[in-house]
């Protein structure tokens, strides 16, 4: 009892309380074991879970502490904090929480980008990065477009059997095929069954998963191994997946398949790339990359296109504006290559936009493993940060603060329209009061492909297609699994769209 739980989960997170209220941090009051647990689940259930920590920053202000179950976290929403804590100075003081590896775990291992630290996680993310370049990216934007033309099919005839259509689950189901079909290459598609059989697992795997995130199973060591809550499922799962993918390695290295483009895809990146010293990752790193590559990139993705979707059928100049851009660049239903995404800036601004009111990574945490001090030594507005504390960042607040965006819950596509001159993009009131894909040594890897990927889909969506809102839903965000989604689908009737 003292070692499972008395010691980690009450008096190592009322140390770390204490520090911090020492030093006049406010927060929620500690309550052993289940902390603001209660009065987050209430305010889940009526459908304001996200908006409770947007009170909790009215009430404490922009920095303060909260009770995640049995885990004490400070809430950060200050970008010039935030700098400290993400910056390349603190790097070295910070790790991924052990929640988020007990996740990720049972699918991923440990061994990948996502989860690893130091010399493993810098070798492999030097190995990776270049791979991850716009110009790399290029060879698989036919993958995109072809896979969004397959989706739009199905979506269309979905509709006409169903009339009404969950456009959440469309768009991760698209996603998930892009991500996969450019992560695996030939077989993926071409194995009988296989891309049925491997996104059912997948799928079913991260249900599991994210029921026993929300449960607060998978953020306790030793409930996560306990054989019960649908471990068995996520086990059987992950085993079926990784069998797959070791078979697509065995294939691509022999030979008997290619990628799906006419350059390298991502398979191909991850067999090519070697460190300084000329060293390839073995089988294991390269199947468990990739299917990070996998988890960690479709239903980010997928969850910024459900959004951007809903906010285009909600405001009507906004999918003027983007069907008016579409129409010149893209006449006569033309697939959209890699020379048209420059071009695509409408589309591009109000993804930005869409990612700044809905970041599908609602937040980061970081633990500390070295304590330091934040927001300047002799400062008074300097924090001790103790090893042990946990920090979130909450984009979703932070992405709506007043004092750093003008008219913050207004969607207004503009503010990060390119000048026309230059070409660039709009200044930041703080290069820290945005952080979709969060910023320094551990950004997202995957953010050019990512956005890259949801031009393709985004424009050709509002080309080939007409959608109207359902009326009388509740559309709310709410934290499912790692990822920001809507709580209850998003409901849509689609047509074709005669071009
Ligand atoms: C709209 C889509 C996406 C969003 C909003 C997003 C957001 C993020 C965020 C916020 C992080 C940092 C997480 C943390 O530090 O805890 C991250 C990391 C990561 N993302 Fe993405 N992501 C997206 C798409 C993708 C795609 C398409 C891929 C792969 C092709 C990808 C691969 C990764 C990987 C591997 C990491 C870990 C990087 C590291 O720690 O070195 N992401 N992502």
């Amino acid at each position: 009892m003292k070692w499972l739980i008395i010691n980690p989960l009450i008096r190592s997170q009322k140390r770390v309380y204490d520090a911090f209220r020492a030093q006049g941090v406010p927060g929620e009051p500690f309550i052993p074991l289940v902390g603001q647990l209660w009065h987050m689940n209430e305010a889940n259930k009526i459908g304001r879970g996200m908006d409770y920590i947007v009170d909790l920053v009215q009430k404490h202000g922009s920095y303060f502490l909260f009770g995640f179950g049995p885990l004490t976290r400070m809430i950060l929403v200050e970008p010039e904090l935030i700098s400290d804590v993400l910056g390349r100075s603190n790097t070295a003081n910070y790790e991924k929480p052990p929640d988020l590896i007990n996740i990720v775990k049972p699918i991923l291992g440990i061994h990948n980008l996502l989860v690893s630290e130091g010399d493993e996680h810098d070798r492999a993310r030097k190995m990776l990065n270049p791979a991850f370049h716009f110009v790399n990216l290029r060879s698989m934007v036919p993958i995109m477009s072809n896979e969004t033309v397959k989706a739009i099919d199905s979506l269309l005839s979905l509709a006409l059997s169903t009339n009404e259509v969950n456009l959440e689950i469309q768009m991760n189901s698209l996603t998930l095929s892009i991500i996969a079909s450019s992560a695996f290459g030939q077989g993926f598609e071409t194995t009988p069954h296989a891309k049925e059989s491997i996104c059912t697992t997948f799928n079913k795997v991260k249900d599991v998963i994210e029921y026993r995130t929300l449960h607060m199973i998978n953020q306790i060591k030793f409930l996560a191994e306990l054989p019960f809550w649908g471990k068995k499922i996520v086990d059987d799962g992950a085993k079926k997946v990784n069998d797959f993918v070791d078979q697509a390695i065995a294939d691509r290295r022999s030979g008997k398949s290619t990628s799906l483009c006419a350059g390298q895809d991502i398979l191909d990146l991850l067999l090519n790339a070697v460190d300084d010293k000329g060293e390839s990752f073995s089988d294991q790193q390269i199947r468990d990359e990739a299917l990070t590559f996998v988890l960690a990139g479709h239903e980010t993705t997928g969850n910024l296109m459900t959004w951007t979707l809903y906010l285009l059928m909600t405001h009507a100049e906004v999918l003027e504006a983007c069907r008016e851009e579409v129409d010149r660049i893209l006449p006569n239903g033309t697939i959209p290559d890699f020379e048209h995404m420059a071009d695509l800036q409408v589309i591009e601004a109000v993804l930005y936009e869409s990612l700044r009111l809905y970041p599908p990574a609602a937040f980061i945490v970081r633990q500390c493993i070295k304590e330091h001090t934040i927001g300047g030594t002799n400062d008074k507005s300097s924090i001790f940060i103790p090893v042990g504390a946990m920090i979130v960042i909450h984009n979703y607040t932070l992405h709506r603060r007043e004092d750093y965006w003008s008219c913050p819950l207004e969607f207004d596509y503009k503010r990060w329209m390119r000048d026309p001159v230059s070409g660039l993009k709009p200044k930041l009131t703080h290069p820290y009061a945005y952080l979709p894909f969060a910023s320094g040594t551990r950004n997202c890897i995957g953010q050019n492909f990512a956005i890259l990927e949801a031009k393709v889909m985004f424009a050709m969506l509002v080309q080939r297609c007409n959608f109207k809102l359902v009326p009388g839903q509740q559309i709310v965000p709410e934290m499912k699994g790692i990822t920001m989604k809507t709580k209850y689908g998003l409901f849509a009737y689609v047509e074709k769209r005669e071009i």
